[in-house]
């Protein structure tokens, strides 16, 4: 989380959520206006998940927001909650506050200008500025910007604390409208589960440990893509374009120049920020590689003449070639970067200031002449102090001539000097004035502050040009972290051969030899599979052809299921380890890529417009939360049925097991059904599970699930045979249709290193169970137990007979003989 963001909420009523965030370190406000949650989205959920996408480090929130919300937040583990009082949050204070701000924008608004004319002040100007951001008729949304804004001058500003790391005041720049509506929404169980994020900061889907490649500013937008998935087909098809001619081979040089550049570039909006204060020399020199870099940006972008994407379109109208030159001119012509890195200090030209120039000349030769001075002093004072006679300079007292305390300087006549004043005495030296001193006081006074004095004044007047062109500086960088970003996505889609997946707005998926990004990257022979669901699959007419040779039997088999209309729901089962929960993953994460405008690792796909991806794939572990494993599985599952909507994708692995096996089935078969009553409004979901192979708690042969094209049956296919009477598996990693016939669970135990005795003993009793008969000749020769265990496991005839003999009905273990009574029984003893 950042420690510069603060958020503010309120929920009202059930179901109407509101939100404001100020980021301190870019001086942005941003507006969540009035949300009122539908399709089964709880208020409280629309509020995790604004903050799941807003990352900040204080919540303040209004303490009428409903105890649901009030609880889920004192859960909260990431931010610091404050709950305020609703006055905090009313309307017309919060609305004046809001209105109070000064943004340079509002002055210059199109809105504020046609105004221009009438009574304009400047809260009509903002309140003009403000409706084009954000209806003011959005009362929750006015009272968490009001919150929000008292909260920070109030809390941070009154401690005397520094709102950020920069050291800069708390204030306001820029305005935006954040809609929740418009973005997917995964939680960051789906974030963690899809390996989307390994850790908070780390986006690990194109590299696995490499982060770098972006630049810092880049990067934090790239975060910020990743956090917000866009619902807005424009937006995405925008950043596909800019991708496929970044990836053009034609374009190879021009972009290796735009990839070089935009690692130059910093956070410009920060240094931006600091203008009205002091840079730094590092700055400094951020500002004129900016410049730079941003012209060689300019130039290459120029060469693209055939680029059509937005982006292009936004280097050539924004990277003003001589408003660029201009600033880094003026840079590179005051700051003498060479010798401001050894000085530590901003240090200006020679040339720039004549008189700085002369104050710098004298200063240089000071030295020199306080030397000469001393000599001539020394010649008019008694030999016994004139040897190690000095002169020197001390800020605030001048000009002073020194001598070495002697011991005999015990009274006060013996400190007297003629011709020098004695001014006072340290435990080594004694200090004195004289007729020169005041003479170079008067002519030279505080040289080094008079240079230093000059040369702030001169930055200053240098900030002062740079920060009218701040606004233009602060866009030219936005534009550098997206091209960055894109830059990013061309990286890996060439690399990794991902391509432009087809965005509809219908909630259909068709995904054709679809592949894992970061699985592929581990293996050596990846397969890749096949997707084909949701609303206009059987409209589209298109099948799902696979290309590849190994699972050109199974295609034909696809191609018939994916003309079947309207599969909704995918269940899919196949033994342990035959890449499931693999293929669950690829299509969450080709779905995700695709929503932030990534190219997908697949030979085609097309891609719904998907509102939220659920997933009940693993339970988190955290240290903090206490709940057993099959809870947390059982609050994804809850969180899922009750936030998806017909454009939904939902990803359930192995729900139910953890519990007791009928409770499982039960649970799982529930909850598809639910799914598929809701008929059009029933999400994408693809479940995976072992549950039907066992014969006893068989889905399919109880008619737990209906028969409807809405739900098919899929399974990973296995090559199975016998090799030296030693069975013999081959997981073939593709999906077929039809169903598994068994969990294979032995076999995996044993290519996971089971021992085979236990592995032996353990067929017996899976035999056992599932027959609820007596084992065969044949495994029981096969079992490998010791005779003495033998003995215990199967008794004799004989020793059946002398246990009923000596039973005593009183004080005998009843437990122990029905037990006995059964084996004899499944044994035919
Ligand atoms: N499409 C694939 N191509 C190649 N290898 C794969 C593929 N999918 C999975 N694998 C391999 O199979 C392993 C097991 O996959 P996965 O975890 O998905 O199996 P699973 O069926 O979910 O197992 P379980 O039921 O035991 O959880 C992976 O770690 C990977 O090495």
């Amino acid at each position: 989380m950042n420690k510069n963001r603060i958020a503010s909420i309120s929920v009202s009523g059930s179901n109407a959520v509101a939100g404001a965030l100020l980021d301190t370190s870019e001086q942005l406000l941003t507006l969540m206006p009035d949300f009122v949650c539908q399709d089964g989205l709880a208020a409280c959920d629309a509020v995790m998940q604004f903050l799941l996408m807003m990352r900040p480090s204080t919540v303040v929130v209004n303490a009428r927001s409903g105890e649901k919300v009030l609880k889920r937040l004192d859960e909260f583990e990431d931010a610091a909650v404050h709950v305020c009082p609703s006055s905090d949050f009313a309307y017309k204070t919060a609305c004046n506050r809001l209105l109070s701000l000064h943004i340079d924008a509002a002055v210059h608004s199109s809105a504020s200008v046609a105004f221009e004319g009438a009574h304009s002040n400047h809260q009509t100007r903002m309140r003009l500025y403000l409706e084009t951001i954000a209806s003011l008729q959005n009362v929750q949304m006015v009272g968490c910007a009001g919150a929000l804004l008292s909260h920070v001058s109030k809390h941070v500003l009154q401690s005397g604390e520094s709102v950020d790391d920069n050291d800069c005041d708390f204030n306001v720049t820029s305005i935006e409208a954040f809609h929740l509506n418009s973005h997917m929404i995964l939680n960051q169980d789906c974030y963690t589960s899809l390996n989307i994020f390994r850790n908070e900061k780390h986006p690990n889907m194109f590299s696995s440990d490499n982060k770098d490649g972006l630049s810092l500013f880049g990067k934090a937008l790239l975060h910020q893509w990743f956090m917000r998935p866009s619902l807005q087909i424009s937006v995405i098809r925008a950043r596909q374009m800019a991708v496929s001619e970044l990836m053009a081979r034609k374009n190879k040089n021009v972009v290796d120049t735009l990839r070089d550049a935009v690692a130059c570039i910093s956070n410009i909006p920060r240094i931006c920020m600091k203008l009205k204060k002091k840079l730094t020399v590092q700055e400094w020199e951020a500002l004129l590689k900016c410049s730079f870099y941003c012209l060689k940006i300019r130039a290459a972008s120029d060469q693209l003449t055939s680029a059509a994407a937005p982006i292009f379109e936004k280097i050539r109208e924004f990277f003003d070639a001589s408003l660029l030159k201009e600033v880094g001119g003026c840079i590179n012509t005051v700051i003498d970067f060479e010798l401001s890195s050894s000085e530590t200090a901003v240090t200006v030209k020679h040339g720039v200031d004549q008189e700085l120039d002369e104050l710098k000349r004298s200063y240089n030769g000071l030295d020199d002449l306080l030397s000469r001075v001393a000599q001539e002093i020394a010649q008019t004072i008694p030999d016994s102090v004139s040897d190690a006679l000095n002169v020197i300079y001390f800020p605030q007292l001048g000009y002073l001539i020194t001598i070495p305390l002697r011991e005999d300087m015990n009274s006060q006549e013996s400190f007297m000097i003629p011709g020098l004043d004695f001014q006072f005495c340290t435990s080594k030296t004694v200090f004195y004035k004289s007729a020169q001193m005041i003479e170079l006081d008067e002519t030279l006074g505080d040289l080094h502050s008079i240079i230093t004095d000059k040369e702030i004044e001169i930055v200053q007047r240098l900030q002062e040009t740079i920060l009218m062109h701040a606004d233009a500086l602060i866009q030219v960088s936005y534009i550098c972290a997206e091209l960055d970003c894109l830059l990013a996505f061309a990286d890996a889609a060439e690399k990794y051969n991902f391509v432009c997946p087809t965005i509809v707005p219908d909630s259909y998926l068709e995904i054709v030899q679809g592949r894992h990004p970061l699985y592929e990257q581990c293996l050596e022979h990846f397969i890749g599979n096949n997707t084909c669901m949701g609303k206009g699959s059987a409209s589209s007419g298109k099948s799902v052809q696979s290309d590849d040779t190994s699972s050109r039997a199974s295609t034909a088999e696809t191609d018939d299921t994916s003309k079947d209309k309207d599969l909704k729901v995918m269940l899919l089962t196949g033994p342990n380890f035959s890449g499931k929960s693999v293929y669950l993953k690829q299509v969450g994460l080709i779905v995700f890529m695709a929503h932030i405008g990534s190219f997908v690792p697949a030979k085609h796909a097309i891609i719904g417009i998907t509102d939220r991806i659920l997933t009940r794939i693993q339970a988190v572990e955290s240290d903090t939360k206490i709940q057993s494993a099959f809870m947390l599985d059982s609050q994804q599952m809850a969180y899922a049925l009750r936030n998806s909507t017909g454009s939904s994708l939902v990803l359930i692995d192995e729900y139910g097991k953890g519990t007791l096996h009928s409770n499982g089935v039960g649970l799982f078969c529930a909850s598809l059904v639910e799914f598929l009553r809701r008929q059009v409004d029933c999400p994408n979901v693809i479940a995976t599970t072992h549950f039907q192979q066992n014969p006893f708690t068989e889905i399919f042969a109880h008619n737990l699930l209906p028969e409807t094209p809405a739900l098919q049956q899929f399974k990973m296919d296995v090559f199975q045979g016998t090799v030296a009477e030693e069975e013999q598996l081959t997981f073939l990693y593709r999906i077929v249709p039809g169903n598994a016939g068994s969990s294979l669970g032995l076999y995996c135990a044993r290519l996971a290193g089971i021992s085979d005795s236990v592995l032996q003993r353990a067929k017996e009793w899976t035999h056992f169970l599932n027959n609820g008969s007596h084992l065969n000749k044949e495994d029981e020769s096969r079992v490998n137990v010791a005779p003495q265990q033998q003995q215990q496991l199967h008794p004799s005839v004989d020793a059946v007979i002398k246990y009923f003999d000596s039973f005593d009905c009183e004080t005998g273990d009843i437990k122990a003989l029905w037990d006995l009574v059964r084996f004899s029984e499944a044994h035919a003893v």
